[in-house]
């Protein structure tokens, strides 16, 4: 059996497109967009992809920053997956270049070879060699990407309420406006208030081209999850300054019938937040609303006069992140405190000077070293979405100087708990 990994040519690309999970009708672990809300009536769509949709994929596959490698076996394509170029948003606010893993798959009868570890070393290896510190994924199954240095980074939540146990702490005047709007006026407004949540928020990533352009043909999913309907909030200026994107689907179990489905949220203040959630949880003619791919910190339920309202329903992993230069990526982050320590990384140590502007680190060869870590642990602490001392409590993290990972917490500690809302 021999094995190549390469980029696939041209003439390739609908071969390679057939390889990937989505294209080839397999199961895939998150049907889009209705599976999200768990309605009982919803089974994972399991479509192939027809001959004009993969033309259409193919034709789009040359682009910069769509980077496939394939694996072939005695010559025939077997297994697939590909970097895209994003950006990724750090504590302090600086925005760098991240390798985004996507498209993973090995066709079935190929897999267990060693294609995907080929392949892997591949795409990070291309990675270095463009000056990428970071990489991230989605994670299909957990089991899979930690060997290879991902670990999860960011969380995410699913959460319900019943309208009937909404009433706010507060009350609430609105300096500004709610708007419905068609989904052309939705398109302009989306770009824009990603462009300045991602600016101050840490884990978010830079949308991939066209990544809006969808919501301007309205087209009606074929799921049955009903017409996305847009709202808009300006501020007293008229200025955009927040924006939902939901949808009422008919369904014949009463247990799902009367959901507002929320499939996407983002406010610039607390006015908009305010103003819009106060419209969605108290829509006419529905019982519940549901919000999936929320922050694990989301401030809505501190609104309500009774917190256990808001029930989550599901708590999973997002981003996963790899730390491929470690010094790179300890200095590129601003922290929370002014600080020493000596880190040793998967054996070998560094010296972590931190302040709340900059950071520098070093290499500190037999240096003694406050705690132990591999880069798993790095990578899932590297944004503040998991605190060194579970790692430490986990028997995963190592404290060599007493109060060392108090340190360490109190160096990566964020103002708010990493989030995207923008995949790839
Ligand atoms: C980032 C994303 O794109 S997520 C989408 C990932 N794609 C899917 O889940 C689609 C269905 N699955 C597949 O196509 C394949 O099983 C893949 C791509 C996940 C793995 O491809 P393979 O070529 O079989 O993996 P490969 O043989 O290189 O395995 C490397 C290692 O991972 C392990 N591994 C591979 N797949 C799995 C899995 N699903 N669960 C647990 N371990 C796994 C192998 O046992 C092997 O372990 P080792 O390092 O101890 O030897």
């Amino acid at each position: 059996m021999t094995i190549e990994i390469r980029p696939v040519t041209h003439a390739e690309a609908k071969d390679y497109l057939q390889v990937l999970p989505w294209a080839n009708g397999l199961p895939q672990e998150e049907p889009e967009p209705s599976a999200w809300y768990a309605g009982r009536a919803v089974n994972p769509p399991q479509r192939k992809a027809t001959p004009e949709q993969l033309d259409r994929y193919a034709a789009e596959l040359p682009a910069d920053w769509f980077r496939p490698q394939a694996a072939f076996v005695d010559g025939k394509l077997a297994g697939g997956s590909a970097i895209v170029s994003v950006q990724i948003t750090l504590p302090g606010g600086r925005q760098v270049p991240m390798g985004g893993v996507t498209s993973t798959g090995v066709l079935p009868t190929y897999r267990r070879r060693g294609l995907l570890r080929k392949l892997m070393a591949a795409m990070l290896d291309d990675c270095r060699e463009r000056g990428e510190f970071l990489a991230g994924l989605s994670a299909s199954e957990g089991t899979i990407y930690g060997r290879y240095g991902f670990a999860p980074a960011t969380f995410q939540h699913r959460w319900e309420v019943r309208r009937t146990d909404v009433s706010f702490q507060t009350a609430f005047t609105d300096p500004g406006q709610l708007e419905l709007v068609d989904g052309a006026v939705a398109a302009d407004v989306w770009p824009m208030l990603h462009e300045q949540v991602r600016a101050v928020r840490v884990a978010e990533v830079s949308p991939l081209p066209g990544r809006w352009s969808g919501l301007a043909d309205g087209a009606l999913p074929a799921d049955g999850t009903g017409p996305a309907f847009h709202l808009i909030h300006r501020d007293a200026m008229g200025a955009p300054d927040g924006a939902a994107i939901f949808r009422l689907p008919w369904s014949p179990d009463p247990d799902h019938a009367g959901e507002l489905q929320v499939e996407a949220f983002e406010a610039l203040n607390h006015d908009a937040y305010r103003a819009l959630w106060g419209l969605l949880l108290d829509f006419d003619l529905t019982k519940r609303v549901v919000a999936a791919r929320r922050p694990v910190d989301e401030p809505l339920r501190w609104m309500l006069t009774n917190p256990r309202a808001l029930k989550l329903t599901r708590t999973r992993d997002n981003l996963w992140l790899n730390i491929l230069d470690v010094q790179r990526a300890l200095e590129a982050r601003t922290y929370a405190a002014t600080d020493a320590l000596v880190l040793e990384v998967d054996g070998i140590t560094w010296r972590l000077e931190t302040d709340k502007n900059e950071a520098a680190c070093t290499a500190a060869p037999g240096q003694r070293a406050d705690v132990s870590l591999t880069v798993n642990e790095l990578g899932s602490l590297y944004l503040g979405g998991v605190r060194a001392s579970e790692f430490r409590d986990a028997g995963r993290i190592a404290e060599h100087t007493p109060g060392a990972v108090s340190r360490l917490d109190a160096v990566l500690r964020p103002d708010r708990a990493p989030h995207n809302a923008v995949g790839f």
